[in-house]
């Protein structure tokens, strides 16, 4: 346990113990690769069952790098210095498609940011609007009217819980508790005005015109508020035009780096999607008690938060929690050089993006044209950042503006090093994945904060359709990543902590999953219909490393998911996932390689936050929900009907020929893979015999 002023770092108590079942686990899988090796070519079914074992074996060992030393991590507020010594924060907000993401839910993460106990001359809200839709201008200015009886409304009670739908909703049911008759006065009356900002939003935004996006457009920049004793509030929209690329959230995000750096120029920055509305509005504070502890901000580039979400379901059957990546994954990367960048939920320092590594020998501003494009004004703006001397002037707010128009035009970036060295990576799709990479491998460290109370809480797909189509979109990315030119296992592996580069080995191999499971579910199942065994006799002592590595590896996931929160569905659940999405990843990597050959549009698969109540129902019964995604289950239930068609077959012959002592293992997997896809296929039946 290290203490330091303002934080501590525990590490994981059972570390040794977990270690020790690590090299354990690691000699049982030595052992059982000799054994293949050794009888590689009794039959091409072995063959192919050494190389899914092969590839189980890499994707298992990389991902002990996540084991290897967890930590956890706590703050002490209370040790911060005064408000009035906080440096300045940009709370920046994305949004692109009213249609996808609601601009009520949308102006709810913007209200809960205008909330956020900071104080309000440091705070700067902006709110990226992609599509230049009309709804969203209207909905900012609404939610400014509504923010300035909120925010004060917030502080006078001492409201923790400052994201409106939240608070009027059960989520936010202890908040009403033990109140004075006053409050319950107030309370009710800005409920009215809540209302009352939704009913003009859903207005406004019924006329189908307002809706629209926008693509071919000017940038348009406007400053929302008009009060001192309110965070200001600025709505952007950069410019677009079809043919000039637009680089999706990575894009908005650097607009947004330059805009802010005109604007307030906070040196930290706080990202949001804009479903995660802030939960907690201390996570500000929170953050700063890394940033400010002189010990380590030096080389702190960013402190991640989890990602949660509001509309998980107790049996949660799609795993949308992710739990094992906001869970063991990434507290294990915390305590190697820190976890990567999730997109959401994040602070970042913004010298950190812009300036190179922390012992940078080049000043990246003495060829300020080429780094970070030729408006003077920003490039003030830098020096700011770097604590250097200014040319101070008294510039004019349209005249700033002006200028914020010209740095979020399209062509901005051209000739310049944003994307590149500069801002957030256009490298691949996933920019925060690569970006928070890039700055790894340039020397940063970042740290994770799992607090007690969720920060921030978002939308989780809830059904098979929106999971996969995120999966896919993940994966096949991370595929890319793999093999780019900044891939892990080479530009990452010379630059990065051994151990910590694995775990990006891990997560950009992730489609790798899919060739170990497909065998898994196809080679036993043929090979048992015909009797041919695959796994050692069960009275062979070979047995005993197939047997052992089993349970070793069911215990090691059970106990995670026990002391990380979960319970047994969620194990069993889990476990069905793997499945699902690992066969999934066969469409990652079909999209990976069109994109490799130039075969597909580029696009990005917006993930869909409207929610119908239907959908939400059936996914908190827990029943799959296969609606629009026939193709994407096309695999799975291919592999499932073969399963039970395998099982049934060879039992017959079993019964017949008696070589029960070989055919155990076999029995025992179809059994298995069974009994975990239950549900799928009820999912299925129920799908086809409402006409599907
Ligand atoms: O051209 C675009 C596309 C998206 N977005 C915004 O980007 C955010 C994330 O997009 P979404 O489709 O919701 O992505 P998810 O799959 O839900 O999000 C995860 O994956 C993304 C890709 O790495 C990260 O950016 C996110 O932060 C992370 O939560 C949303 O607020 C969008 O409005 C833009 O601003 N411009
Ligand atoms: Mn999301």
């Amino acid at each position: 346990m290290a203490t330091f002023t303002l934080h501590k770092e525990t590490v994981q108590s059972w570390l040794p113990l977990s270690r020790t079942h690590i090299i354990f686990h690691f000699i049982c899988v030595l052992f059982l690769i000799y054994y293949r090796i050794n009888n590689l070519f009794i039959s091409y079914p072995w063959f192919l069952m050494t190389l899914a074992e092969l590839i189980f074996s890499f994707m298992w060992f990389s991902h002990q790098a996540f084991r290897w030393r967890p930590i956890t991590r706590s703050v002490m507020t209370e040790n911060l210095p005064a408000d009035e010594k906080l440096p300045g924060l940009d709370i920046f907000v994305c949004t692109i498609d009213p249609e996808k993401e609601p601009t009520i839910d949308v102006m709810n993460t913007v209200v809960s940011a205008i909330a956020m106990d900071y104080p309000c001359n440091k705070l700067s809200i902006y709110l990226s609007d992609d599509g230049g839709s009309p709804v969203t201008l209207f909905g900012i200015k609404e939610a400014f009217q509504f923010a300035k009886v909120w925010v004060p409304f917030c502080k006078k009670y001492d409201v923790k819980s400052r994201c409106p739908k939240f608070f009027f909703s059960a989520l936010g049911e202890d908040e009403h508790l033990l109140r004075t008759r006053e409050f319950e006065e107030e309370r009710d009356q800005i409920k009215a005005k809540y209302e009352k900002m939704q009913k003009n939003i859903q207005k406004f935004g019924s006329n189908s015109k307002n809706l629209c996006m926008v693509t071919d457009r000017l940038s348009r920049i406007e400053i929302i508020n008009d009060q001192k004793e309110m965070p200001l509030v600025v709505y952007v929209s950069r410019e677009k035009r079809p043919h000039v690329p637009h680089r999706y959230k990575g894009g908005a995000l650097n607009t947004l780096l330059r805009v802010s750096g005109l604007i307030s120029n906070g040196p930290y920055v706080l990202i949001v999607d804009c479903d995660m509305n802030c939960n907690d509005s201390s996570s500000a504070k929170q953050s700063m008690c890394f940033f400010l502890d002189p010990k380590i901000s030096q080389d702190l580039a960013f402190v991640q938060f989890p990602q949660m979400f509001h509309n998980i379901s107790k049996k949660d059957i799609y795993n949308s929690e992710a739990r094992n990546a906001f869970t063991t994954m990434w507290k294990g990367m915390d305590g190697l050089r820190g976890p990567g960048l999730t997109g959401s939920g994040n602070y970042l320092s913004r010298s950190a993006l812009l300036f190179g590594s922390p012992n940078q020998k080049v000043d990246y501003l003495l060829d300020a044209q080429n780094n970070f494009g030729k408006s003077t004004m920003y490039v003030e703006s830098l020096k700011a950042i770097r604590g250097q001397q200014t040319t101070k002037k008294n510039t004019s707010r349209d005249v700033i503006l002006q200028e914020a128009c010209e740095v979020a035009s399209c062509s901005y970036e051209r000739n310049t090093n944003w994307g590149n060295e500069v801002g957030f990576s256009y490298a691949i799709k996933l920019e925060s994945t690569i970006t928070g990479y890039l700055l790894h491998c340039r020397g940063w460290r970042s740290t994770y904060l799992y607090p007690k109370i969720p920060c921030f809480l978002g939308c989780a797909p809830t059904n098979m359709k929106e999971g996969m189509s995120q999966l896919i979109k993940w994966v096949s990315e991370l595929l890319l990543f793999a093999i780019s030119k900044y891939s892990p296992f080479t530009y990452g592996i010379s630059r990065l902590p051994i151990v910590h580069c694995l775990t990006f080995c891990h997560l950009s191999s992730l489609a790798l999953y899919v060739v170990p499971y497909t065998l898994y579910g196809i080679v036993p199942q043929l090979c048992f219909l015909q009797g041919i065994p695959v796994f050692p006799k069960v009275t062979e002592p070979w047995f005993i490393v197939f047997a052992v590595l089993f349970v070793s590896s069911q215990i090691q996931h059970f106990i995670e998911v026990i002391t990380t929160g979960g319970s047994s569905t969620h194990w069993w659940n889990e476990q069905r996932n793997a499945i699902l999405t690992s066969i999934g990843c066969v469409f990652a990597i079909i999209e990976a390689t069109k994109k490799w050959f130039g075969l597909n549009k580029v696009k990005f698969t917006l993930s869909d936050k409207a929610i119908d109540k239907d959908t939400q129902k059936k996914y908190e019964q827990g029943r799959f929900n296969f609606d629009g995604a026939k193709l994407l289950m096309a695999p799975m239930v291919v592999l499932l009907i073969l399963n039970i068609t395998c099982f049934f077959g060879g039992l017959w012959k079993l019964l017949n020929v008696r070589n029960f002592d070989e055919m155990f293992g076999q029995v025992f997997l179809i059994s298995y893979v069974m009994a975990l896809s239950f549900p799928i296929l009820e999912g299925i039946i129920t799908m086809k015999t409402k006409g599907g």
